[in-house]
C-alpha cells in the first residue's frame, strides 16, 4: 500500500517535469522557427543590398531590351487578351510592361489615370501559374476590381476588414493548401503590415511555389514626397525581402522623379524596367467662368451651360461641396430638358 502511494506519488512529479520539459521544448522550437525566418529575411536583404549596389554601379534602371519582341507567351497572351478581358488591342506600353512581366522582372508603371494599368497585372496574372497579390490602398476600388474580374470569370478575392469568415477561411486555404480556385489577391497594406496570421499564410503558398506576381497599385503611396503618403504603404518592402524570386509590378499614375526614386528604394526593385506614358489627357481641360453672387442666379448659369454645350442626352457630372448643396443643384432642374441625380458618398 505504502509502496503505491510512493509510485503515485513519483509517477505525478515525472509528469510534472515532463510538461515542463514539454513546454521548454515548444518555446525552443518556437524560438528556433523565428530564427530561421529571420535569417532567411537577412539573407534576401543581403542579397537585394549587393544587387542594389551592383545595379547603380551599372546602367540606369529604364528598359533597354526590347518589350516589344516576339515571346513564347505571344498568342496565349492575345488569346487571353481577346477572349477573357475581351480587349480588341493593347494601348501604349501594356504589351511592353506584360513582355518583360512574364520575362520575371520587377517592373515600376507611370501611365495616366483610365490609361489602362489594371491589364498590366492581370493579364499576367491570369496566363501565371498560382496567386497573384494585388495591394491596393482603398476598399472601394478593390471592391470594384474585383466585381469586374467576376463578371470576366476570373477568380479573384478580397481579404480585408468586411471579408466574411467562410470567404476569409477559403482564401486562406487556397495561399496554404492550394484548394480552391483562386487566382486574384486583393488585401490593403494594412493586411501585410498587420496581420501575421495572413503573411504567414502568403509565406506558405510562396513556398509552395505558388506566389506568382506582386502588384503594387496607386505605389505613390510609399513615398513621404508623394501627395498621398500612406504610413502603411511603408512596410510593403517586406514583401520583396520575404519573396526575392517574385517579380513586382508598382503601378501609378502620377509620380515625380523623386517619388520614384524613393519607391523603387522602399520596394527593393533597384533593377526593374521603367515604363513612362504621357500624363496628358487632351479630352480633360479646364474652363474658368466668373460666378453671380446671387446663388440662383448660379445654379441657372449651371443649368444653361449644361443645356446648351451638350444638346443630345449626354451623362456628365457637377460636383458640389456638400450634400445640402447638392440638393439645391438637383432640385430645380429635374425638368424635361435635364435629369439630375444626387449622388452622396452612396446613391440616393
Ligand atoms: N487596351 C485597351 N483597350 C480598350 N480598353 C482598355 C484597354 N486597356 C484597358 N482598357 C479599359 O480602360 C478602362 C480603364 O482601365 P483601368 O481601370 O485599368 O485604368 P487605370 O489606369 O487603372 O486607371 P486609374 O488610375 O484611374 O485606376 C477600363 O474600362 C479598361 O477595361
Amino acid at each position: 500500500m505504502e509502496d503505491e502511494e510512493n509510485i503515485e506519488e513519483e509517477l505525478l512529479l515525472v509528469e510534472s517535469q515532463l510538461n515542463g520539459l514539454q513546454d521548454k521544448i515548444k518555446t525552443l522550437l518556437d524560438q528556433q522557427e523565428e530564427l530561421y525566418e529571420r535569417q532567411a529575411q537577412l539573407k534576401a536583404m543581403l542579397e537585394i543590398s549587393k544587387t542594389s549596389r551592383d545595379a547603380s554601379n551599372s546602367a540606369p534602371s529604364v528598359a533597354l531590351e526590347d518589350w516589344s519582341g516576339k515571346f513564347s507567351w505571344d498568342s496565349q497572351a492575345d488569346d487571353t487578351r481577346f477572349n477573357v478581358f475581351g480587349i480588341s488591342s493593347y494601348r501604349s506600353n501594356q504589351r511592353e510592361i506584360i513582355n518583360s512581366i512574364m520575362s520575371g522582372k520587377d517592373v515600376l508603371v507611370i501611365m495616366a489615370a483610365g490609361g489602362g494599368k489594371s491589364l498590366c497585372y492581370q493579364l499576367p496574372a491570369v496566363l501565371r501559374d498560382g496567386i497573384t497579390l494585388v495591394v491596393s490602398p482603398l476598399l472601394s476600388l478593390i471592391q470594384d476590381q474585383v466585381m469586374g474580374l467576376a463578371a470576366l470569370g476570373i477568380p479573384a478575392h478580397m481579404l480585408t476588414s468586411t471579408t466574411n469568415k467562410e470567404i476569409e477561411k477559403f482564401i486562406y486555404k487556397a495561399l496554404e493548401k492550394g484548394e480552391g480556385e483562386l487566382k486574384i489577391l486583393y488585401v490593403t497594406p494594412e493586411k501585410i503590415s498587420k496581420s501575421k496570421r495572413f503573411m504567414s499564410k502568403l509565406e506558405k503558398c510562396h513556398h509552395a511555389g505558388r506566389l506568382s506576381l506582386v502588384a503594387i497599385d496607386e505605389a505613390h503611396c510609399c513615398s513621404q514626397w508623394g501627395h498621398d503618403f500612406r504610413p502603411d504603404y511603408k512596410n510593403l518592402g517586406i514583401l520583396k525581402i520575404q519573396f526575392p524570386s517574385v517579380p513586382m509590378i508598382a503601378l501609378t499614375a502620377t509620380a515625380t522623379s523623386k517619388v520614384q526614386m524613393d519607391l523603387i528604394e522602399m520596394l527593393h526593385i533597384p533593377r526593374s524596367v521603367k515604363f513612362v506614358s504621357t500624363v496628358n489627357r487632351p479630352n480633360l481641360f479646364y474652363r474658368v467662368y466668373e460666378k453671380s453672387s446671387v446663388g440662383k442666379v448660379v445654379i441657372d448659369e449651371i443649368a444653361n451651360f449644361i443645356s446648351e454645350s451638350y444638346p443630345n442626352n449626354e451623362s456628365g457630372i457637377v460636383y458640389c461641396f456638400s450634400r445640402k448643396e447638392c440638393e439645391q443643384v438637383c432640385r430645380p432642374y429635374n425638368t424635361e430638358m435635364l435629369s439630375f441625380q444626387l449622388f452622396a458618398g452612396h446613391m440616393i
